[in-house]
């Protein structure tokens, strides 16, 4: 049964799946890697209805398993599920009634499990963590929701004040890795509830062992602070223009845009250029307009007249800018391939146009048939170039992540001898 060591904090394994199989066999990894609890995450509840329970109970008779069954109403009936699908600790929202909290107190009593208090989307958490520690409730979790997260809410600031006020033991959620696992256990998480950077990992023991070491050695843990750019660009460094076409629901990927250098990776912020058919002046003021670490994104229109060419990248590479996206044509690609900037275009001709001077550089472009505007992110790879606009660039690349995460963890399954179908049980959710 569950029980709460002060000085040996607990992890917590969300199993935010969709099979049993498959949880079952990352439960198993992640307990090697020095995992406590296992949690059945609620879209795993909802994929496989409280036989997912039983089958946890069933293959780890002697671990505490949580139920994520996020209670919002009825409370008695359905901690009774939990219990006697054989859960140790049911999870009820914080945000529900006080009635449906006190029914499930009473019910777990009942039964003989533990309640945990989500305080996901609690107007006021820290007064909240209060009241349902009077309600009776034996556990708080302080939980930023993945949704949540990928707008940059996290839960650290909150737990820091709940812990002061409440006297049962305070868990913590919301995107931990081995980083901010050591940040919570040292402002005072007595339990670490971790689902996507261990179970989405490709490897499940390895990373459940590094957040292992980290909440048993939080002082070793080196803590570094990004500013926001910064942490966008190491996102965004770590997955591709699929995943984040994934991510964004397939919008944001502009047409008939190509990579001209094979194997080369831009990730930067627009600087957009409006020109015409091989007007190449507006082109190559930009450059002198754009900042380390920005993208040079021209609209020129023409597949016949190249408003960029070796000149322009040379000197792009010299200020430090990360790429440059045409939808229009490039010239003197082979010149372009030796310097190596990354540039991307819709084909490659001989011919340059003229510097009229025409266009403006950073209004809203039409660049691929998608929208830019300055300062949104652009990222080119060999699939071709994503818009992300810069007002959700944050929340897309954590999103990213997760989709890239989420792949790994699947090629790891391909490698051991699955099929794809097998993997996603495609037939299964197929739609009905
Ligand atoms: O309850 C949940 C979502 O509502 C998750 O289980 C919890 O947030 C932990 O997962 P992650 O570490 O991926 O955020």
């Amino acid at each position: 049964m569950s029980k709460v060591d002060p000085n040996k904090p607990i992890i917590q394994v969300a199993l935010d799946l969709l099979e049993t199989d498959r949880a079952i066999q990352i439960a198993k990894e992640s307990l090697e890697g020095g995992a406590d609890w296992l949690e059945a995450g609620t879209p795993l509840i909802k994929s496989e209805g409280m036989d997912v329970i039983r089958k946890l109970r069933d293959a780890f008779p002697e671990k505490t398993i949580i139920a994520d069954m996020k209670i919002t109403d009825t409370g008695a009936m359905e901690v009774e599920m939990g219990a006697k699908a054989g859960a140790d600790i049911v999870v009820v929202l914080a945000s529900a009634d006080d009635s449906t909290i006190l029914e499930s107190v009473r019910a777990a009593r009942k039964y003989g499990v533990k309640i945990m208090a989500d305080l996901i989307s609690a107007n006021d958490p820290v007064a909240r963590s209060m009241e349902v520690e009077k309600l009776g409730v034996d556990y708080i979790n302080v939980h930023a929701g993945i949704d949540q997260q990928m707008e940059g809410l996290d839960s650290l600031s909150i737990m820091k004040e709940v812990v002061k006020k409440v006297n049962i033991p305070v868990a913590i959620a919301g995107g931990l890795d081995a980083v901010s696992c050591a940040e919570a256990v040292i402002a005072g998480a007595d339990i670490v509830v971790v689902g996507g950077n261990i179970v989405r990992s490709s490897n499940v023991t390895a990373s459940a062992r590094a957040i292992r070491e980290s909440v048993d050695s939080p002082a070793k843990v080196q803590i570094t602070r990004l500013s926001r750019d910064d942490e966008i660009r190491t996102i965004l460094e770590s997955v591709s223009t699929s995943n984040i076409s994934d991510a964004m629901h397939r919008k944001g990927a502009m047409q008939d845009i190509f990579s001209m250098m094979e194997g080369k990776k831009m990730i930067g912020t627009a600087v957009t250029v409006q020109t015409f058919k091989g007007d190449w002046a507006k082109a190559v003021e930009a450059i002198d307009e754009a900042k380390e670490g920005d993208v040079i994104v021209i609209y020129n229109g023409s597949r016949h007249v190249a408003p960029w060419g070796g000149l322009a990248t040379l000197s792009c590479l010299n200020k430090g800018v990360a790429g440059v996206v045409i939808d229009g044509a490039v010239r003197d690609i082979d010149e372009v391939r030796k310097i190596g900037l990354p540039v991307f275009a819709t084909c490659h001709v001989p011919n340059a146009g003229e510097p009229k001077g025409f266009g403006e550089i950073n209004s809203e472009i039409v660049c691929g048939n998608q929208t830019v505007n300055p300062g949104d992110y652009i990222v080119g790879d060999d699939n071709g170039v994503v818009v992300i606009p810069k007002e959700r660039a944050y929340e897309i690349a954590r999103r990213a992540k997760e989709v890239e995460k989420t792949e790994q963890r699947l090629f790891e399954e391909i490698r051991r001898g699955a099929t794809l179908s097998e993997v996603m049980k495609l037939k299964k959710w197929e739609k009905h």
